[in-house]
C-alpha cells in the first residue's frame, strides 16, 4: 500500500517513524483553562429517547414500570412515562465530559442535584457549566481540583431540567510545587463520611412511607439505626462500563479505552460514577415504593469500579417526613453506599425522595 509519495504504511518501521513525528490533534483541556466564573455550554447537547431511558433502566436494574408503563405511570401522576432521574442525570454530565474532563483524572463527587422538572421522552437538553472553584491538589502535584455548576436544560423552553455540582481532579499541563502532602492514596473512606452508627440495626417491615416511619420511631426508643443491605448485586459488563457512558456521550477514555488504561492507577477501564451509583440505587429503590425522586447531597466516589467488579448496595435512613398534602406520598432521606465484591465502599451519597404511603 502506498500513497502519492511512494510511502509504504504497511512497513512497521515506516509508520512507526511517521507516528513519531505526527503531532497529536488533543482533546479536553488540562487544569490551567479553567478560571472561576467561565461559562463553559457543551455542544453536543443531547436528545432523549425513549430506548435510551429503557436500556439504561434494564441494565442497572432500575426496574419501575412508571418508567414505561402508561397506566402505572398516570397511577403515578405523570403525563406519560417519563425519563428517569438517573439517566436524565447520566445525560446532562455525559455531553460535558469532552468539554471539562476529558484530558483525564477522576471525578470524585456531586452535590445540590437538583430535579427541577419531570422530563418526557422527545425532550432535546441543552447543557451548561459555569467554573465555580479551582484548587491546587496539595496530595497529587500533577492535578488540580475543579468544581464546576451545571444545568441540563430544555432547548425549546429554556426551563432548567437538572442542576448539580460536581468536582473533579484535572491534569495539570504544568507540575506545581505542592504544601508537601503526600502522594500516597488516603484512605478512601472516612468516619466523617458516614454519620456514627449505633451498635443496632433495624429493618422496616415494608417499603412503604409508614414502614420508614415505624423504623425510626423503633430505633430511638432502642437507640438503633435504620440500616440494611440490598441482596442484589450486578457484575460490571462491557455494555455498563463502555456501553451506556457512550449512550450518553461520555467521551472520557475512562470507560472505552482499554489500552490508555492499562498504565493507569486502575489497570483497566473503570465504570462511569452515575452507572455504580445508578445499581446501587436501584437495589435501594426494589426494597422502597419510590414516587418522586427529589435531590442528592454529599455524593462521593471513593475508590474504582472496574470490570468484572460486582455493585451492591447499603442503606441508612436518615429521616422520614410525614406524607405531603395531595400526593400520599411523604419525603424519605436515606443515606446511600455502593460496595464491590470485597466490601469495598465505592459510593456514597445522601438521596431524598418521595415513597408513598401504603395503599388503604
Ligand atoms: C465521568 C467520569 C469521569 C469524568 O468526569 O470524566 C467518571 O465517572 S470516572 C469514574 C468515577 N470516579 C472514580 O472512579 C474515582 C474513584 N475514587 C478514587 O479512586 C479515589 O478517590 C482517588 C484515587 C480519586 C483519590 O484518592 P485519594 O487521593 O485517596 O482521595 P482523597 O485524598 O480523599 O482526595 C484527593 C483530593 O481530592 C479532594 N476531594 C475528594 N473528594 C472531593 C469532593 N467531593 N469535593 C472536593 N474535593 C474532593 C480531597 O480533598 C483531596 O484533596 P488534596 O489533594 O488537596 O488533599
Amino acid at each position: 500500500m502506498t500513497d502519492g509519495d511512494g510511502a509504504d504504511w504497511t512497513d512497521a518501521e515506516t509508520f512507526a517513524a511517521a507516528l513519531d513525528r505526527a503531532e497529536t490533534r488533543e482533546k479536553g483541556h488540562f487544569f490551567e483553562f479553567f478560571a472561576e466564573g467561565d461559562e463553559i455550554e457543551h455542544d453536543p447537547g443531547i436528545r432523549l429517547a425513549r430506548a435510551g431511558n429503557e436500556q439504561w433502566l434494564s441494565q442497572t436494574l432500575n426496574h419501575d414500570p412508571a418508567y414505561w408503563r402508561t397506566d402505572v405511570a398516570a397511577e403515578r401522576g405523570f403525563e406519560e412515562p417519563p425519563i428517569h432521574p438517573d439517566y436524565l442525570l447520566a445525560c446532562v454530565m455525559g455531553p460535558s465530559v469532552e468539554d471539562l474532563s476529558e484530558k483525564g483524572g477522576y471525578f470524585l463527587g456531586r452535590t445540590n442535584v437538583r430535579y427541577h422538572e419531570t422530563v418526557y421522552p422527545g425532550t432535546e437538553v441543552h447543557v451548561l457549566s459555569t467554573v465555580v472553584d479551582t484548587r491546587t491538589s496539595s496530595s497529587r502535584p500533577d492535578y488540580g481540583i475543579v468544581t464546576w455548576q451545571t444545568e441540563g436544560y430544555d432547548a425549546d423552553t429554556g426551563d432548567v431540567l437538572v442542576s448539580y455540582e460536581r468536582t473533579n481532579m484535572i491534569p495539570r499541563r504544568e507540575q506545581v510545587a505542592t504544601d508537601g502532602g503526600s502522594t500516597e492514596r488516603s484512605d478512601t473512606y472516612t468516619a466523617s463520611d458516614v454519620p456514627d452508627l449505633p451498635e443496632t440495626f433495624v429493618t422496616p417491615d415494608g417499603g412503604y412511607l409508614e414502614d420508614f416511619r415505624a423504623a425510626l420511631d423503633r430505633a430511638e426508643d432502642e437507640d438503633a439505626a435504620v440500616a440494611y443491605r440490598h441482596e442484589r448485586g450486578r457484575t460490571m459488563d462491557d455494555t455498563l462500563v463502555a456501553g451506556l457512558p457512550l449512550a450518553t456521550l461520555n467521551t472520557a477514555r475512562q470507560h472505552h479505552n482499554r489500552d490508555e488504561m492499562a498504565d493507569s492507577p486502575s489497570g483497566d477501564v473503570v465504570a462511569y460514577g452515575d452507572v455504580t451509583r445508578s445499581i446501587a440505587l436501584a437495589h435501594a429503590r426494589s426494597d422502597e415504593a419510590t414516587y418522586r425522586e427529589r435531590r442528592f447531597e454529599n455524593e462521593r466516589f471513593h475508590d474504582f469500579v472496574t470490570l468484572g467488579d460486582t455493585v451492591y448496595g447499603f442503606t441508612r435512613v436518615l429521616d422520614a417526613d410525614r406524607p405531603v398534602a395531595d400526593a400520599e406520598a411523604g419525603a424519605v432521606t436515606f443515606q446511600h453506599v455502593a460496595f464491590n465484591q470485597e466490601n469495598t465502599p465505592v459510593y456514597s451519597g445522601e438521596r431524598t425522595a418521595l415513597v408513598r404511603c401504603r395503599p388503604e
